[in-house]
């Protein structure tokens, strides 16, 4: 089930995208709102990182196109933030958090210019909503994996984008600082900006996303989460892969739709 939008901040159309000639995106047509908060689901494999890196044009598409704001990424690269996995990063580099959160500044700033001081206080005022102040001087090696997570968080926060991609934001944190990022990705998308969050765990699904995309190397469904976070999608989605599908089942009984209150 695919439920289209008008004026959509995002579009995707036909897209293929093949590793050594075996697909692993097929065909793949979707509209996302703008303002909305967007869980991207799916089985180990699914092809979820590799749509978003298709979007950001990290990966050659085999076909079809990708619209954002209605242009093409070249023409609004500064109002679009992706945050790739953390693994994805040496955090041995040696750098601060406030280095590496003004460097969330460099698409406004430009590669070859130094920061200037309105740069250091928009890192400043994201390191401050990640609630990371205390450590702002302290090297990112010598942070733990949720710290971490948080820099990587007031970086993107920094380039005070419009569009957001992130890949899996809550891996290897603890329930607190999920808490305090789903917060800070819930005030986002309440200013208006559209935040897309691959995600893992499916009893979270309804309390943090307006928007779910499922995804299996083909599109499975994408619509308001009251619409397509179904049984029977779920199940299209994961088939037989998921063992807490029951559980999942239970879950969709017991809860309103669609809510978007952390508890
Ligand atoms: N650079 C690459 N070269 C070849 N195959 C790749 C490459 N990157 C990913 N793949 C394959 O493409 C498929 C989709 O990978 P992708 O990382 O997009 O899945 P995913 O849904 O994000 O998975 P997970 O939930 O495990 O993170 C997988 O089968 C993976 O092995």
């Amino acid at each position: 089930m695919i439920v289209n939008v008008e004026n959509p901040i995002l579009e995707v159309h036909d897209l293929t995208v093949t590793y050594s000639r075996k697909p692993v995106l097929w065909g793949v047509d979707m509209t996302l709102p703008k303002g909305s908060l967007v869980g991207v689901i799916g089985p180990n494999g699914a092809g979820k990182s590799t749509l978003i890196k298709a979007i950001m044009g990290l990966v050659p598409l085999s076909s079809g196109w990708v619209e954002l704001f209605g242009g093409s990424l070249k023409e609004f690269r500064g109002k679009v933030s992706y945050v790739p996995q953390k693994e994805s990063v040496d955090w041995d580099f040696p750098a601060s958090v406030r280095d590496v959160v003004v460097m969330g500044r460099y698409a406004k700033v430009g590669l070859f210019k130094r920061p200037r001081k309105a740069d250091y206080e928009a890192a400043d005022y994201a390191i401050e909503q990640v609630k990371m102040k205390d450590y702002a001087h302290r090297q990112i090696s010598q942070l733990s994996g949720g710290q971490q997570q948080r820099v990587f968080l007031a970086r993107a926060l920094a380039q005070n984008a419009d569009l957001y991609f992130m890949d899996e934001p809550f891996a290897g944190v603890d329930a607190a600082t999920e808490k305090a990022i789903i917060g800070i990705l819930k005030q986002m998308s309440a200013q208006g900006k559209t935040v897309v969050v691959v995600h893992h765990d499916l009893q979270t699904v309804t309390k943090y996303f307006d928007w779910v995309v499922q995804l299996n190397t083909r599109l499975v469904a994408s619509g308001p989460v009251d619409q397509v976070f179904t049984q029977e999608l779920l199940q299209e989605t994961y088939g037989g892969k998921l063992t807490i599908l029951s559980d999942v089942g239970q879950l969709l009984k017991k809860q309103d739709f669609p809510t978007r209150d952390v508890t």
